[in-house]
This record gives structure tokens, sequence and C-alpha cells, in this order.
């Protein structure tokens, strides 16, 4: 079972320093020595993702137009890392956060 899998070994505290907390310098490092390598959110051999550099780049671009094109700032709560149960791994909790358009970017949003 890939989600069960997923769980155990995504929020496993003997595989993963503080796991629940969010930690990006997790995968600063080069690859050989980065916590990242634990990271299998394709999957792994055979049946691993195919979309995988896909997924990796269409994210990567969403988050950059995000920030690119907002300036954020929290509600001040802490995030809340509990879970939903189900098959997929959402958050119990959605995270709240404030958006408002970069100045230098309202002219090119507004026709959107
Ligand atoms: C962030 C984005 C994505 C994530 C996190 C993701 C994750 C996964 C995972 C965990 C699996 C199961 C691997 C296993 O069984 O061990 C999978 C399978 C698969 N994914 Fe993705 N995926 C992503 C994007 C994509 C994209 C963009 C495509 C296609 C354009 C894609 C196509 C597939 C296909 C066809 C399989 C089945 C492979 C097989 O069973 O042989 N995925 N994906």
């Amino acid at each position: 079972m890939l989600i069960v899998n997923a769980w155990a070994m995504q929020r496993d505290p003997k595989v993963w320093e503080e796991p629940n907390e969010f930690k990006p310098e997790r995968f600063e490092a080069a690859p050989v020595e980065r916590e990242g390598s634990k990271f299998v959110a394709f999957g792994m051999g055979r049946r691993a993702c195919p979309g995988a550099t896909m997924g990796m780049h269409v994210v990567s671009l969403a988050l950059a137009v995000l920030i690119q094109c907002f300036e954020w700032d929290t509600t001040g709560l802490k995030m809340d890392m509990k879970l939903n149960s189900g098959l997929t791994l959402s958050k119990a909790n959605p995270l709240e956060a404030f958006c408002t358009p970069r100045q230098d970017m309202i002219e090119l949003l507004s026709h959107v």
C-alpha cells in the first residue's frame, strides 16, 4: 500500500529528524549527503512515477509564479501539520495566509 508506506516513511522519526516540522533546508545539500535522498514522493523502482520530472517542474514553476506575483504573510498562527484521514495526505486544517499582488504585477495580473 503506497499511501501507508509514504505516510510511514515520510513522517517516520527514525528516518527524518523532526518529521512533522516544515524544514525545507533538508533538501539544500548535495544529493548524496542531503536528507532528500529519503524523499520518495514519486515512488521508486519499476512502477515509479514517469511524470516525476514534469511534476517537479510544474510545482516549481507554480511556486515561483506565486512568489513573483504576490507578497505573502502568515496569519500569525503556527503551521498545523495535522493530517486528514483519507486516501491523500491532505491537511486537517488548511494553511491560512494573506497574499497581496506585488505593485509591479498589478497591470499584468489584471489581464489574467
Ligand atoms: C508532483 C506531481 C506528482 C507526484 C507527487 C506523483 C506521484 C506519483 C506516485 C507516488 C506514483 C506511484 C509510484 C509507485 O507506485 O511506486 C505515481 C505514478 C504514476 N504517475 Fe505520477 N506523480 C506526479 C506527477 C505526474 C505527472 C505530471 C504524470 C504524467 C504526465 C504522472 C504520471 C504517472 C503515471 C502514469 C504513474 C503510474 C506508473 C506505473 O504504475 O507504472 N505523474 N506518481
